[in-house]
């Protein structure tokens, strides 16, 4: 007898629950392509399926504490992620319908053989949460905030802090690129506003960045507006020799390549740095590579400038990465802090008498931000603090603290109306 094609919309479930599922596990969130999903409407299901139930992950928390007396079975396979998408579907993606989430959860686990044998279980549960679903649909948003992050976000952006914040996460990223020049011509027919500088943000799209106008000559690059930022405190002659830091994929790289350095881009992971290798080919910029650990780098000529763009927990890309605010933890978010302070130290010794160093971290952490401040100043006496003006972020209001460093978080608003990644800058000189 022939073979039974698979119910539709079946597939596509399957791929959103292995994705989620990695996720969970540890990976990065990236959203499903092409490769995972021919089509085009699939994906964008699987990928809205994907993104809710990481974007909702605090509430669905409750929900499935609420209907799963005993917990989540253990060594269950898939099934943990396919009831996560389920309960994203039924309570805040309506459009979808309720019917297929039922069925395609129970049709999916029924081919995994880990979790075949807790089909019933994923049904009555998944009933239950489709009679409640208007009651969870009530469930307040700062859920969606975990508690370790809480206390350090209302004392550094405020009490309404956590609810601009969980709004923002429901909203998601737009895209923002960096032009490699001024281009009106690509702006328009990118559909693109301009936010700061080189920047334009596209706010809906129908193709992946890869064919969209100009990407195959190298007009732009991917960066969010706040990521744009650190770049453009570094204002030397061109021809300076510049290092860039913890460089790859390297958006940084690109900008300071614009503005006529000499670039050195360092990072320890070879294969980030051929990424990095590929964008600044594509966009016709040359730089040194070095594949280092930049706690120790000693090179042999010093710069008169570096660009650290630290490794940090990443809480401020919690929009496009919805995962990095369930995975940390205050011990974690120490480490790093420690880390960075012996990126900052080696960075100071690589630069010349009068060197600029500018100090940044995608992160919304005051621990990874503005209490390095301190730190430096009092354990890196051949630095002094080189304060960023306000008129050298004119076109971003309120980003700049009365430290001179800058701040920014999603709920600023940029002058298109938009929101920005959350980062943190600090420029510093080193002494003659
Ligand atoms: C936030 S990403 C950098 C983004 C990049 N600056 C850009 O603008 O595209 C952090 C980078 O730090 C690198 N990294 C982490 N630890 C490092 C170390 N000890 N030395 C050098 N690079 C490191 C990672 O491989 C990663 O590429």
């Amino acid at each position: 007898m022939a073979k039974q094609p698979p119910p539709p919309g079946l597939p596509l479930r399957i791929k959103a629950a292995e994705k989620l599922r990695d996720v969970l596990g540890g990976a990065h969130f990236s959203p499903l392509t092409s490769d995972d999903l021919p089509d085009g409407r699939d994906r964008a299901i699987a990928n809205r399926l994907v993104t809710t139930a990481l974007r909702r992950h605090g509430q669905i928390d409750v929900i499935l504490a609420e209907l799963l007396d005993r917990g989540l079975p253990r060594k269950s396979g898939s099934f943990e992620a396919v009831m996560r998408l389920s309960l994203a579907q039924l309570v805040w993606l309506p459009d979808l319908g309720a019917h297929s989430a039922l069925f395609l959860a129970v049709e999916a686990l029924k081919r995994d053989t880990k979790a075949a044998h807790l089909t019933g279980l994923a049904n009555a549960v998944l009933r239950r949460a489709q009679a409640e679903s208007l009651r969870y649909l009530d469930l307040p948003d700062h859920l969606l905030i975990p508690d370790a992050l809480k206390p350090g976000w209302s004392a550094l952006y405020g009490e309404e802090a956590i609810d601009r914040f969980a709004a923002a996460l429901i909203a998601g990223a737009s895209l923002d690129l960096t032009l490699r020049d001024e281009d009106p011509e690509l702006v328009a027919a990118l559909g693109g506003v301009p936010v700061m500088a080189d920047t334009v943000r596209i706010e809906t799209r129908d193709r992946p960045v890869e064919a969209m106008p100009g990407y195959a000559e190298g007009r732009f690059w991917v960066q969010d507006a706040a990521a744009a930022i650190p770049a453009r405190l570094i204002d030397l002659p061109q021809g300076a020799r510049v290092l860039d830091l913890c460089a790859a994929p390297g958006g940084k790289t690109a900008q300071l390549a614009k503005a006529g350095y000499r670039v050195t881009a360092l990072d320890s992971d070879a294969t980030r740095l051929m990424r990095l290798k590929d964008n600044i080919d594509r966009l016709g910029y040359t730089a040194e590579i070095v594949t280092a650990d930049a706690a120790n780098y000693a090179p042999r000529e010093k710069f008169d400038a570096a660009l650290l763009d630290a490794p940090c927990s990443a809480t401020g890309t919690f929009r496009r990465h919805p995962e990095v605010l369930w995975r940390r933890t205050r011990e974690d978010i120490m480490g790093r802090a420690a880390l960075q302070r012996r990126l900052i130290a080696n960075a100071a010794a690589s630069l010349n008498p009068g060197g600029i160093l500018v100090y940044c971290v995608c992160s919304l952490e005051p621990e990874e931000g503005e209490a390095q401040l301190p730190w430096v100043l009092a354990h890196q006496t051949g630095l002094e603090p080189f304060k960023i003006d306000p008129a050298e972020l004119n076109d971003l209001e309120g980003a700049v603290t009365t430290d001179g460093c800058v701040r920014t978080h999603p709920g600023l608003v940029t002058k298109d109306g938009g929101a920005l990644d959350g980062f943190f800058v600090a420029r510093f000189r080193r002494r003659a």
